[in-house]
C-alpha cells in the first residue's frame, strides 16, 4: 500500500543517476560533493525557517484546516530526530506540548517524516478511533522481522482482518482465556517455589528474572501449548531467550535510517539490517520445529490415537494448522503470527508486575490493604482463581493505578498512519501519510486530567471512596494503556488477568521489603516497552501458613 512506503522506499536510484545528470564521473569529485553539500544546506534551512512543525511540514502542511497544527521547528534536516532518538521520549515530548500549550496536537519533523503528537484525551480518542488511522507506519527492523505479516504492523485490509478476527476468536475470546488458567496458575506455583528458594539461599529476591521466565512459559504455554522445564530443556530455553532478547533490541532501536532514508548508506551503528537478517533463519528453524510437531500430533489425532480433549484446550498452532479455504494461511505468514504474539505477550506483562511490586515495596501501608482484602476473600487457604480478581476492587485499582503511573507503553508503543486527510473536531486536518503518536504518559501525568497525577494512589478508583470507575480497555481515553479503536491490544484481557493475579499470589505469599543494598529506584528506561531502569531487588519474607 502507498502508504507503507514511509520509510520502505527504494531511494537508491540517485546515487547512480546524479553523476551522470551533472557530467561528473563520481560522486566522490570535490566540487560534486561541494555542490550538494551547499544545496543540501540551503534546502534544509529555507524549509526549516518557513515551517512551523520543522522541514517535514512544509508547502503549508499543517494549514489544510481551519487552524493550523502548530509544533517547534526543530533543527534543520533533522527536525525533532534528536528528541525522540534519545532519554524518555513520552517526558520530553510532554514538556514540550506542555510547555507550548500544544497539548491537542503538535506538529513534529522526524527526518523527512511528519509526525503529530496528540496529549490530550478528546484529540487522542479523535485519531486512535478514526477508521483513517487503522494503519502503522513500518520500521526497517519490523519489516526485516517478518512483522509486516503479523497482527501489529498489517496494513489494514482482509488480511489484517482475518488475523484479528482468528486471533480474537481462539486466543483471546474469555472461553480460551479461561482455557488456559492452568497454565497461568502453574506458571505462577513455580514462580512462587522459585522467589521462596532464592530468598532462602541469597537472602534477597531478584523478581525480574522470575516474572520474565514465568511470562515467557505462560505466553508459550497459550501460544504454543509447550512449557519449558529449565532443568531439562535448558538449550532450547536459552536459544528462544536469547532470539526474544534480540529481537526486542532490534525493535526498540531507534534506526535513524527510518527517517532519513539516505543515511543507510553509511549510517547503521546498531547494524540492524544484518542482525534481522542473521535472527529470522533461527526464528524460522525454532518455530517451524514446533509447528511440525502439532501437525504430527494432529495426525495421529485424527486416526484416534488423542484424545478429543485437546480441540477444546488446544494451542494457538493448533487453530492456525486448522483453517481451511480463504481462512488457511502460508506457513511464513504463520511464524509471523506465532511469533509477534511473543513478542507483545512476554514483556508487558513482565514489567508491568515489576511496576506493581515496586509500587507496593514503596507503599508498604497499600501492600498490607491488599493483603488483607485478599485474606478476607479467600480466607479459607485456597487457591485464587481467575473468577476471585472481580470481586478484589482495591487489587483492581493498584493495578490501575499503576498503569496509571507507569503505562508500559506511553507512546503506545507503535503509531499510527493516516491514509488520507482527516478532519479533526477543533479546525485542524492531518493530512494524509501521517505518523501520529498518542502521548499517553502526559494524558496520564496531566493535572488538568488527574488530579495530583504524580502521586501513587489507587483509592482515586475506588467507587466505595468516592473513586472514578475508570474502563482501561480502551473507553476512557484518561487512561487507556492499551489504546483504543479498532487496533486496540487484543490481547488486553489476558495481560490484564495475568497480571493481577500474579500480583495477588505475589503479595499472598510473601511480605515484600527493600533490599536495604539496593534500594527500589523508579527510573525508567525506554525501549520497545517503558521498564525499571533498575531491575526490582527485594526481599521477600514468606507469609505464615505459606
Ligand atoms: C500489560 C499488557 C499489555 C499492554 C500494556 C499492551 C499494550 C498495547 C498497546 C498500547 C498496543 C497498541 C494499541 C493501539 O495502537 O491502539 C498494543 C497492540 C497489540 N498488542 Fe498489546 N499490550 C499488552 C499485552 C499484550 C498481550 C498479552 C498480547 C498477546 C499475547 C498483546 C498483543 C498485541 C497485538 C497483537 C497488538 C497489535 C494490534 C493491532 O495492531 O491490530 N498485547 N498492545
Amino acid at each position: 500500500m502507498e502508504s507503507m512506503s514511509l520509510v520502505t522506499k527504494d531511494t537508491s536510484w540517485w546515487v547512480f543517476t546524479l553523476p551522470a545528470f551533472i557530467g561528473s564521473k563520481t560522486l566522490l569529485d570535490g566540487y560534486v560533493l561541494v555542490s550538494l553539500g551547499l544545496t543540501f544546506l540551503s534546502v534544509g534551512l529555507l524549509t526549516w525557517a518557513f515551517a512551523p512543525g520543522g522541514v517535514a511540514w512544509k508547502n503549508g502542511r499543517n494549514r489544510r484546516g481551519l487552524s493550523a497544527i502548530p509544533g517547534p521547528r526543530g533543527l534543520p534536516v533533522f527536525g525533532s530526530l534528536f528528541t525522540l532518538s534519545r532519554g524518555l521520549a513520552h517526558r520530553s515530548l510532554a514538556s514540550m506540548a506542555w510547555s507550548r500549550a500544544n497539548t491537542q496536537l503538535m506538529a513534529l519533523s522526524l527526518g523527512s517524516t511528519p509526525l503529530v503528537v496528540a496529549s490530550d484525551p478528546h484529540t487522542a480518542r479523535e485519531i486512535l478511533t478514526s477508521p483513517y488511522f487503522a494503519d502503522r507506519p513500518l520500521k526497517q527492523s519490523a519489516k526485516s522481522l517478518m512483522f509486516s505479516r503479523a497482527i501489529g504492523f498489517a496494513p489494514n485490509g482482509t488480511y489484517w482482518r482475518l488475523l484479528r478476527r482468528i486471533a480474537s476468536t481462539h486466543l483471546f475470546s474469555p472461553r480460551r482465556i479461561l482455557a488456559h488458567e492452568a497454565g497461568r496458575q502453574l506458571e505462577c506455583a513455580a514462580m512462587l517455589r522459585n522467589v521462596a528458594n532464592q530468598q532462602r539461599s541469597n537472602g534477597v529476591v531478584s523478581l525480574r528474572e522470575h516474572l520474565q521466565a514465568a511470562s515467557l512459559n505462560n505466553i508459550m504455554g497459550s501460544v504454543f501449548g509447550k512449557r519449558y522445564d529449565p532443568a531439562q530443556d535448558s538449550e532450547e530455553l536459552n536459544e528462544l531467550r536469547d532470539m526474544v532478547r534480540e529481537g526486542f533490541e532490534l525493535l526498540g532501536a531507534f534506526n535513524w535510517s527510518d527517517y532519513l532514508p539516505w543515511l543507510s548508506y553509511f549510517y547503521d551503528p546498531f547494524r540492524i539490517n544484518e542482525r534481522c537478517s542473521k535472527l529470522v533463519p533461527r526464528v524460522r528453524k525454532l518455530v517451524r520445529v514446533i509447528i511440525e510437531e502439532h501437525r504430527v500430533r494432529s495426525n495421529n489425532n485424527k486416526s484416534g490415537k488423542l484424545d478429543h480433549q485437546d480441540h477444546d484446550h488446544g494451542d494457538f498452532v493448533d487453530v492456525l494448522l486448522s483453517l481451511e479455504g480463504d481462512e488457511k494461511i502460508e506457513e511464513d505468514d504463520m511464524i509471523a503470527v506465532l511469533w509477534e504474539m511473543i513478542f507483545r505477550g512476554t514483556d508487558t506483562t513482565a514489567l508491568l508486575t515489576e511496576w506493581v511490586m515496586a509500587e507496593l515495596i514503596l507503599n508498604p501501608d497499600m501492600q498490607e490493604k491488599l493483603r488483607a482484602e485478599i485474606e478476607a476473600a479467600v480466607g479459607d487457604g485456597r487457591g485464587l482463581t481467575d473468577a476471585d480478581l472481580s470481586s478484589l476492587p482495591y487489587l483492581q485499582s493498584v493495578v490501575k493505578e499503576t498503569l496509571r503511573v507507569h503505562p508500559p507503553g506511553p507512546l503506545l508503543s507503535w503509531a499510527r498512519l493516516s491514509t488520507s486527510d482527516v478532519q479533526l473536531s477543533n479546525g485542524m486536518v492531518i493530512p494524509a501519510d501521517t505518523t501520529a503518536m498518542v502521548n499517553m504518559w502526559a494524558i496520564t501525568h496531566d493535572p488538568h486530567v488527574w488530579e495530583d497525577p504524580r502521586a501513587f494512589r489507587p483509592e482515586r478508583f475506588m467507587e466505595s471512596q468516592g473513586g472514578a470507575d475508570v474502563d482501561v480497555r480502551g473507553c476512557d481515553l484518561r487512561l487507556a494503556p492499551f489504546g483504543a479503536g479498532r487496533r486496540v491490544c487484543p490481547g488486553k484481557n489476558l495481560g490484564l488477568v495475568t497480571v493481577t493475579l500474579w500480583v495477588a499470589n505475589l503479595v499472598r505469599h510473601f511480605k515484600w521489603a527493600q533490599d536495604p543494598t539496593r534500594t527500589v529506584d523508579l527510573g525508567e528506561v525506554l525501549k520497545l516497552s517503558c521498564e525499571m531502569k533498575r531491575p526490582l531487588h527485594t526481599v521477600a519474607l514468606p507469609v505464615k501458613g505459606f
